[in-house]
């Protein structure tokens, strides 16, 4: 995870969860990570607006991703806690989600997740803590 680039990143993520619903990494990095898709009504609750699962979903690999970048060889890592505040309904268009780091330690991290509309309006807010797990002997 530590050398990929996106693209790369993107190659071996197809037909996983998150590729299902059609997020694209489209920067990588153990600072920073970003992603974008968009919404359709294949990601529709009944009620005609966005799943507020995808809006975890998007969290959840975004911080996983980045915290795996930055932990590197050392081992893997895995989310042990979602948090994510659904603050403004979606039914269509383009959203964008940035992943960063509040907190990195040797044992665990904490990475944040904002989510935004093309006009820039934050759609959700979500937070993962992460479990590094150091690769055993
Ligand atoms: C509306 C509220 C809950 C509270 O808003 P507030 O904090 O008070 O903030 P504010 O007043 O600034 O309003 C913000 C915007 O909201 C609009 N608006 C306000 N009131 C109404 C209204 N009565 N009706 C319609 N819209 C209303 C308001 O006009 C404004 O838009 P605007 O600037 O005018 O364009 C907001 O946080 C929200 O929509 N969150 C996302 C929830 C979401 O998408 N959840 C996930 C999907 S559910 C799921 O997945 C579960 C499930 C799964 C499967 C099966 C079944 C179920």
């Amino acid at each position: 995870m530590a050398d990929l680039s996106a693209e790369q990143l993107n190659e071996i993520s197809k037909g996983t969860f998150a590729d299902l619903m059609g997020l694209r990494v489209t920067e990588l990095g153990p600072d920073r990570v970003r992603g974008e898709w968009t919404v359709t009504p294949r990601l529709h609750q009944p009620a005609g607006i966005q799943n507020g699962g995808v809006l975890c979903t998007v969290v959840e690999t975004l911080a996983s991703t980045g915290g795996a970048a930055w932990y590197g060889e050392r081992g893997v890592v895995v989310g042990v806690n979602n948090n994510t505040d659904f603050l403004r309904a979606v039914r269509e268009g383009k959203l964008t989600a940035e992943a960063t780091p509040l907190h990195r330690g040797g044992m665990q991290q904490l990475w944040q997740v904002v989510i935004s509309d093309d006009d820039g309006r934050l759609v959700a807010r979500g937070q993962v803590r992460l479990q590094n797990l150091p690769h055993r002997s």
